[in-house]
């Protein structure tokens, strides 16, 4: 398949599963029977049904109604899904990890401090409550399912996110890396490779509600992280074939676009694009509601289509994606390139040619390598701000004729600041760049996005959840990660005063909680009740992989408090934004 234009005239729509349709109808009952308070759609499409679903059908198209709309009275909506369901999760068993021993060997050696040390080990411990499998039932009868049938156990993000999730998947490899969990590691990668076999791309997360589409590409960035800890050559063999339907995957079709840049050359460049045009099952009563506000039946399916290609970049929902800050529906994520996932692309070129090198198969990697050298001069002409020292993403105009290949214009790239501008710090070909790295490091110190517990994800505080205040564990571990891996003294240690501030408030909410939270925002450090989501029976899975990894890169200082009630040391008292 060859690059699309922008505005695609051959949109793909993946066809809808019986099952998931009826549990749809089943979610918009619950909010009419039950109300809209604490009303988690998602619970509903993750129900596991006990009959066939025929019977089933039949069953809830029997029950009684009342009223104009035709409401299922509270008590007789409960017992039918009592009668007729598994609740959400109990199609997945609670797995003790093969790998899993209380204190492993060789755990985190640049962390002295007897405080911190105490702290990672529980932290370690944590992922006991995250590991799952699937249940038998599910491969005897997927038909019953929204759960996705997986070889292997797995390790998921926690909540409500009861399932293996793509890009969450990255950061809680990385974490078992630094617990020596290598079998798990491998584990929950193989399952991805799996997907790929099956799907021909990794799903947003296994569920088949989510095979319209896929989240940020972390796998080759997991299959390298384990091969050079393991040197299994096994386990890459079978990878490589994945990595590249992969990466064809991203870089064709609906996915992939052609620009020209300032220079006049053609370039193809990678956008989220979902294949699909209707509410996200998971959130359709959502979804529903906000697509009321569009009068036609073609303006709701590209709305849909933006909510769900937002869903796959992982920063679900985020001004960053919006055309008026104010409107929620102004959501144009197809009409974006990204320069995260263009980042995240590049690096996956960088893998696989190093990791097809290390099979001896010297075409592809030569192939690879050329492909990097490709995208890494478009990257630059397309995303990098010479004014403000970011790469920004870059927005299409009303490019209306599919024929045309869209000139790239300065006044097209967003003046809009995020964290995904300093995302490419991440990879070594930016971060090995001394010039760049001193102008990066300048440009997030008067970004305005420092702050008490780090980097936050915007300066709008818009409501939506990817905004300001929060600031999320994996975009913050990326910038700190390329700033640290760069060797520059001063990135160092700017980058370790974010690290800490960042554990700091990590280690408040895990003492006020027991647990690791989903994202954190100022609150977070010790007081008023603790920032950010977590749940008491698991806590989050990319915040412990996070942690972990940063305590394994960085060490802690030995004479360094961790204590936020400490106030000499209190984040808030800190001073990063000079
Ligand atoms: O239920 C709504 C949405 O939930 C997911 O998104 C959020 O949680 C994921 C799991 O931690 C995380 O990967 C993502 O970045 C979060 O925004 C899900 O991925 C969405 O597709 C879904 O619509």
């Amino acid at each position: 398949m060859t690059p699309q234009c922008i505005n695609s005239c051959n949109t793909p729509v993946m066809p809808s599963s019986s099952l998931v349709m009826f549990l749809e109808r089943v979610q918009s009952a619950a909010l009419m029977s039950l109300g809209p308070t604490s009303f988690d759609p998602k619970i509903y499409v993750d129900l596991a049904v006990k009959f066939d679903l025929d019977i089933t059908i039949s069953a809830f198209d029997a029950l009684s109604r009342k009223g104009l709309n035709e409401t299922i009275p509270a008590l007789v909506f409960q017992k039918f899904v009592n009668d007729y369901f598994l609740p959400a999760g109990t199609d997945l068993v609670v797995h003790l990890p093969v790998d899993y021993v209380e204190n492993p060997e060789g755990f985190l050696p640049k962390v002295k401090h007897p405080e911190v040390r105490l702290w990672a080990l529980k932290v370690h411990s944590l992922w006991k409550n995250l590991s799952r499998r699937v249940a038998d039932e599910v491969s005897e009868r997927p038909d019953l399912h929204t759960l996705l049938p997986l070889p292997n156990p797995f390790v998921i993000p926690g909540s409500r996110f009861k399932e293996v999730y793509y890009w969450d998947s990255y950061w809680i490899v990385r974490g078992l890396l630094a617990s020596k969990m290598h079998d798990t590691a491998k584990a929950i990668a193989s399952n991805l490779i799996s997907l790929i076999e099956t799907y021909g791309f990794v799903p947003n997360g296994a569920r088949l509600y989510y095979t319209n589409r896929s989240q940020p590409p972390f796998l080759s960035s997991m299959v390298l992280d384990i091969y050079k800890r393991t040197k299994d050559i096994e386990f890459l063999k079978r990878a490589l074939p994945s990595l590249l339907k992969e990466h064809e995957f991203w870089n064709s079709g609906v996915h992939s676009v052609f620009i020209q840049d300032a220079q006049g050359h053609k370039q193809s460049m990678s956008r989220y694009y979902a294949m699909w045009n209707k509410p996200r099952p998971e959130s359709a009563t959502v979804d529903e509601e906000l697509a009321s506000n569009f009068l036609n039946d073609s303006q709701k399916e590209m709305y849909y289509r933006e909510v769900a290609s937002t869903a796959e970049s992982g920063w679900d929902f985020s001004s960053r994606w919006l055309s008026n800050l104010h409107d929620s529906t102004s959501i144009s994520t197809t009409k974006i390139l990204p320069a995260d996932l263009n980042t995240y692309i590049l690096k996956m070129e960088h893998d696989i040619s190093f990791l097809a090198n290390a099979l001896g198969d010297s075409s592809i990697s030569e192939k690879f390598s050329k492909a990097s050298t490709q995208r890494w001069s478009a990257f630059n002409s397309i995303f990098w701000n010479d004014e403000t020292e970011q790469w920004v993403d870059y927005w299409f105009g009303d490019e209306k004729n599919c024929e045309d290949v869209p000139h790239w214009k300065s006044h097209n790239q967003n003046s809009g600041v995020f964290a995904s501008n300093f995302i490419p710090i991440w990879i070594d070909i930016c971060n090995s760049d001394k010039t760049i790295v001193t102008k990066i490091m300048k440009s997030i110190k008067s970004s305005g996005l420092l702050n008490s517990y780090g980097i936050s994800t915007s300066l709008s505080n818009t409501g939506q959840q990817w905004d300001f205040p929060n600031g999320w564990p994996p975009i913050q571990h990326m910038i700190v990660e390329g700033l640290i891996r760069s060797g520059l003294e001063d990135a160092r240690h700017f980058a370790q005063d974010i690290a800490i501030r960042w554990l700091k408030t990590n280690y408040a909410t895990f003492k006020e909680t027991g647990f690791m939270h989903e994202k954190y925002n100022v609150e977070s450090c010790g007081i008023e009740g603790g920032g950010g989501e977590y749940d008491p029976q698991t806590g989050f899975g990319w915040s412990n992989g996070v942690v972990l990894s940063l305590l394994e890169e960085f060490g802690w200082p030995q004479d360094r408090p961790i204590d936020c009630s400490d106030k000499s040391s209190h984040p808030n008292n800190g001073n990063l934004q000079n």
